[in-house]
């Protein structure tokens, strides 16, 4: 489902970033685990084609995204991949419903109110967000613009979906609330997921497959699925462990 090698040094001054990431996967349900300044976001970025890497390759349910030996490297729109950025991201000019509508008309700058598409209507019902329809992004909650920018990614009929921490911004009663429906969600549309957090409980619930990243690395990984999880990659034996340790009773695999 997914595969990605890749090698990128990002310098800042005198401070520089390696990140230096190995792993493939055959399940739709990925999280990548770490602390703050693991490399989460920067891998969530070369995957969607916001990052270059220096070398390597990217391929998600058998196509290229990038190679480096091939000369391969699609934009970002070629890529077909749904974004979730951890903010959100929403067009603040927009309502709700252009917000969702933003991908499906070409050159839509300035999107005409009166066009209406019938998949927009549909997410917005499968997120439960029809009355929000006419509403500017400033109008809405945290979950509520949650939900938009998932319903952003989904209406663009993306091949697969990257979610940068969508549950940092809500309190934890809501994020319990938005990790069901997105689990639930899932699983109806089995669209392959990679999912980057730094809270376990997501891993717990989300991940058939955590990869637990730190200093730009893969420091472990783990498989959900009876009789408990399954250690594939052991811990480098350098790393100090500053990620914690996702429990072992984890949702089967489907
Ligand atoms: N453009 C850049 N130039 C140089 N260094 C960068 C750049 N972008 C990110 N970094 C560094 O790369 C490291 C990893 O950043 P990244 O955003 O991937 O971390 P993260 O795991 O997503 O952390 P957080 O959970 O805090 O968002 C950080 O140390 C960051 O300072």
């Amino acid at each position: 489902m997914f595969d990605m090698a890749i090698d990128k040094v990002l310098h800042s001054g005198e401070r520089h970033f390696h990140l230096q990431l190995q792993w493939r996967s055959e399940h739709r349900r990925v999280v990548l685990l770490g602390g703050s300044g693991a490399g989460k976001t920067l891998t969530l970025k070369a995957i969607a084609g916001l990052l270059q890497p220096d070398a390597g390759h990217i391929r998600v349910a058998g196509r290229a995204l990038f190679d480096a030996a091939q000369g391969i490297n699609l934009t970002p729109q070629q890529r077909h991949v749904g974004y979730v950025f951890q903010d959100y991201a929403l067009f603040p000019h927009l309502t709700v419903r252009q917000n969702i509508g933003f991908g499906l008309q070409r050159g839509w700058r300035n999107p005409r109110p009166r066009v209406r598409h019938p998949e927009v209507d549909q997410w917005l019902e499968a997120l439960h967000i029809e009355p929000l329809a006419e509403q500017m992004p400033h109008q809405l909650s945290g979950g509520q613009r949650q939900r938009v920018a998932l319903a952003r990614a989904l209406a663009a009929q993306p091949g697969a979906l990257l979610l940068d921490e969508p549950f940092s911004a809500l309190d934890p009663a809501l994020r319990q609330a938005l990790r069901d429906e997105l689990d639930s969600l899932q699983r109806r549309l089995q669209l392959p997921m990679i999912l980057i957090t730094h809270d376990p409980e997501d891993a717990r619930q989300l991940g058939d497959h955590i990869i637990h990243l730190q200093d730009g690395q893969v420091l472990r990984e783990e498989l959900a699925g009876a009789p408990g999880a399954r250690q594939i990659r052991p811990e480098r034996a350098s790393a100090s462990s500053g990620v914690p340790h996702v429990r072992s009773a984890l949702p089967v695999a489907t």
